[in-house]
């Protein structure tokens, strides 16, 4: 076993199983014995006796190396693997450590012989940064056992029951959210980018756009600043368009203008290296908006409600309750970026959004494409939008006319700006 996956084994025993079946998480955990009667974990009930499963787990301590690698892995195992082969999104943690979160891919192999599987899985250990275990029925009794491939240690035997365990507080994967999907600082978002700069040249391109350092926030703007947020195709651009018209305002968007030829090439990337790409759009576009709010009112086009709401929305996975408690630390606004003076969240029926979508018939980023057929999706990225803390925020409906939300939100914001 590669030596990565030391610090890994170190609380192995302490650590849950998280498999993802149909979009839900279903959790097991091991134990060196049987300490009573015990239920098989749901994830195992319905596999057949025979069939064996399999977890790999993708260890090693560089970051952007293990988030492509994890996206990779999967082509790999879709690739080569029996087609009666099922994969699963998996992931293991230690219970309230941040930080402990390690992701791979869970495997049901319905095949005949598993032989063909477990030479692929072998390759893998030899060459890859992984942990392999594979799962099987005991011989006696309903229950399974795991068996970590390769020596693990002194005094390790190596194998483990298989018990359920109960459903976390929060998702796992709300423990790595945290500067990973996404960033609350400018440094921790451009430290990304320069750590794969090696990798992605591109990159290189987008540092070198960079602003030296976040904009220190000065008193007070001369003109506010009004960000305006929602789903795709709510009406952003109708309405930013009319309210630059309507107050003479400078018209921004975040990601800048600037970052385009880049967009599409970090859209490809996983969520670690997309996310801080767009998070550092966001400081490119404070900079310009306190140089412009000096001249007119500003009015931005999405700002840093999308870029942490997706993100967030992404990280987990099931319904609204999923997702972090309302009051949070990952709802908060990064102290380092500039906050406008108001933010407007357009909301629309799912129906009529739709409509305007089919009207319109653009191409859709793969995440806009997610949010048409995933409704649970739709409803975390909007519970997430409510729940970010530090501007003002002011929720209107966008079903009423363009006109009609264009004088309603002109009313806002003569309102709470004393435009
Ligand atoms: N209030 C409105 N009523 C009806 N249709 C609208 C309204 N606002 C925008 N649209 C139409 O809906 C589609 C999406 O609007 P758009 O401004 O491009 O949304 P977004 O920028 O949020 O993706 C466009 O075809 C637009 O003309
Ligand atoms: N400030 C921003 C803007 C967009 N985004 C991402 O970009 C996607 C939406 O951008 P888009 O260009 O399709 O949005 P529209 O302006 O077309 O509605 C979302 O999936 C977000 O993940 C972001 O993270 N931060």
């Amino acid at each position: 076993m590669a030596r990565r996956a030391f610090p890994l084994l170190s609380q192995w025993a302490s650590r849950v199983f998280a498999v993802e079946l149909n979009g839900a998480p279903f959790y097991f955990t091991i134990q060196d014995k049987i300490r009573g009667p015990e239920e098989v974990p749901r994830v195992f009930s319905e596999v057949h006796s025979s069939n064996r499963c399999y977890s790999v787990l993708i260890c090693g301590i560089n970051r952007v190396r293990k988030a492509q690698f994890y996206g990779q892995l999967r082509d790999k195992l879709l690739r080569d693997l029996p087609p009666e082969c099922d994969l699963s999104p998996m992931c293991s943690y230690l219970p309230n450590v941040r930080g402990s979160v390690v992701k791979g891919y869970f495997l049901t192999d319905n095949s005949e012989s598993p032989s063909s599987t477990e030479r692929l899985l072998r390759d893998l250990l030899q060459r890859d940064p992984v942990m392999v275990c594979s799962y099987l029925r005991a011989e006696e009794g309903p229950l399974w056992t795991q068996h970590l491939w390769a020596s693990v240690g002194k005094g390790d035997r190596g194998f483990y029951f298989v018990v359920p365990s109960d459903e976390p507080q929060q998702h796992p994967s709300v423990h790595s959210i945290y500067n990973t999907d996404v960033f609350y600082s400018f440094e921790e978002a451009r430290q990304v980018l320069k750590e794969c700069a090696d990798i992605i040249p591109e990159a290189t391109s987008v540092l070198e756009l960079l602003p030296s350092r976040a904009a220190t926030a000065r008193n007070k703007p001369d003109f506010p600043v009004v960000v305006i947020e929602g789903l795709d195709a709510t009406g952003k651009t109708t309405l930013t368009e009319s309210l630059r018209d309507s107050l003479g305002a400078t018209l921004l968007r975040s990601p800048p203008q600037c970052l385009s030829p880049w967009r599409a090439r970090f859209d490809q990337e996983p969520p670690l290296i997309r996310r801080a790409f767009y998070a550092l759009g966001n400081y490119i576009t404070a900079e310009q908006m306190e140089q412009e709010a000096t001249n007119a009112p500003v009015i931005v086009d999405r700002f840093w409600h999308s870029t942490a709401s997706y993100a967030i929305a992404t990280a987990v996975s099931g319904p609204v309750s999923s997702l972090p408690a309302e009051g949070s630390e990952l709802y908060r606004w990064p102290s380092d970026l500039v906050q406008p003076s108001l933010v407007v969240v357009l909301t629309l029926d799912p129906e009529e959004r739709k409509r305007r979508l089919r009207v319109r018939g653009q191409g859709k980023t793969e995440e806009e494409k997610e949010l048409d057929h995933n409704h649970l999706f739709r409803l975390r990225v909007e519970e997430a939008y409510r729940r970010i803390s530090g501007p003002a925020c002011i929720t209107v409906d966008a079903s009423p006319s363009a006109d009609q939300v264009l004088q309603q939100v002109l009313l806002l914001i003569r309102g709470k700006c004393h435009l």
